[in-house]
């Protein structure tokens, strides 16, 4: 396997900047997920490194190698796409051969390496069979044995789960998670499904208008965003708009006197994560917003509480299912307060989207 440096990347189309002065190093063996929205950059900057688009501007290396000039075949990746992209025609061994062949693997060594990506993926008795005799996850499958019978140096993945069902992703999420791990795959995983993203990855390339935002572990970009798109996008987030008064005050626009351990005087905004709201009605705590409870989400393992606030505003508040189980008078109607600790609370400059 392989490092992966990328130096100011950039990509152009016409008068539009597609990525922009994008640098990554991303280390030997380690699995780092492009997530941001539709549009943001995550494929251009995924297929610049494949060798599909030449970039504009900026550099990538494979290991030792400058591969910025050189053609697809060339840079040793193997690529799985979001539509498996398997040769209708060809069976699920043929599939897999296509790759070898295309990389002047001696037809010798073929079959063990044919026999050898499909046993990682569990499709060795699938190998005779056409791709339309598959479902979608097994023809993920191949597509993915596919991409390692090559033995790349590094592993790129373009939203490779969104065409299964959700409990179908989740099962290829950590079959490719398992895979990754066992083989020391140097990998790069684009997606728009943030639970993916925090999921599978050691660190998360956050995107947004063709430019990095955020790089970290999810633990990190979760707990401590950069900036206010990150804790929007990542997660959700309660906002409270104002000004910093003084060293740890904050007066929010609808007139709240916040304690913020982490307020700044440039504070505009001030974020609180649904789960690190609680509901009391003998509030013991720095800041506690009175309101009352207009509408409960049963989301599973997972209730969604709203409060709106006597200001007007609408709080989200997140308990695990047995704590709410353990507040038999949660109704809506009832009236309560929000609160929140003051090391709990996120400073951010800037307008909320
Ligand atoms: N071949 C192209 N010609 C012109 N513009 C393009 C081309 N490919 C991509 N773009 C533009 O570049 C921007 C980034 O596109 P890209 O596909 O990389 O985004 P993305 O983050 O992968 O989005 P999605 O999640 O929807 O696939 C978009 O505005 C897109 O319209």
């Amino acid at each position: 396997m392989a490092k992966v440096s990328l130096d100011r990347l950039k990509k152009q189309f016409g008068s539009s900047v597609a990525v922009s002065d994008f640098s990554l190093d991303i280390e030997d063996g380690e699995l780092v997920a492009f997530l941001g929205p539709s549009g943001c950059g995550k494929t251009t900057t995924l297929r610049m490194i494949a060798g599909f688009i030449s970039p504009s501007a900026g550099s990538i290396v494979i290991g030792d190698d400058d591969v910025t000039d050189l053609p697809v075949h060339k840079r040793n990746t193997g690529m799985v796409f979001q539509r498996y992209a398997l040769f209708p025609h060809m069976t699920v061994g043929q599939n897999v051969s296509f790759g070898l062949e295309m990389h002047k693997v001696p037809a010798s060594e073929r079959d063990k390496r044919i026999g050898d990506a499909l046993a990682m993926v569990r499709m060795e008795s699938f190998k005779d069979r056409y791709p339309r005799q598959l479902s979608g996850g097994q023809q993920q499958r191949v597509a993915i044995a596919r991409a390692l019978a090559i033995q790349p140096k590094v592993f790129l993945l373009d939203e490779p789960l969104s065409n299964l069902d959700a409990k179908l992703r989740t099962e290829v999420r950590e079959e490719i998670r398992t895979l990754q791990r066992e083989l020391g795959l140097t990998t790069i995983f684009v997606t728009h499904d943030q639970e993916e993203a925090l999921a599978i990855s050691d660190r998360m390339a956050i995107m947004y208008d063709g430019k990095v935002q955020q790089v970290g572990t999810p633990e990190a970009l979760y707990e401590n965003p950069a900036n206010l798109f990150v804790a929007d996008f990542l997660g959700k987030m309660n906002f409270f708009q104002g000004k910093t008064v003084d060293d740890g005050r904050f007066v929010t626009d609808k007139g709240h006197a916040l304690t913020v351990d982490t307020a700044r005087p440039s504070t505009t905004q001030v974020g609180v994560r649904p789960e690190r709201i609680a509901l009391s009605s003998d509030p013991a705590t720095a800041n506690a917003l009175p309101g009352e409870i207009s509408n409960i989400v049963y989301l599973g393992a997972v209730i969604d509480i709203r409060i709106r606030l006597d200001t007007g505003e609408t709080v989200s508040c997140q308990m695990p299912n047995s704590a709410a189980s353990a507040q038999p008078s949660l109704a809506t109607g009832r009236r309560v307060h929000a609160c929140f600790r003051p090391d709990d609370c996120m400073a951010f400059q800037g307008e909320a989207a």
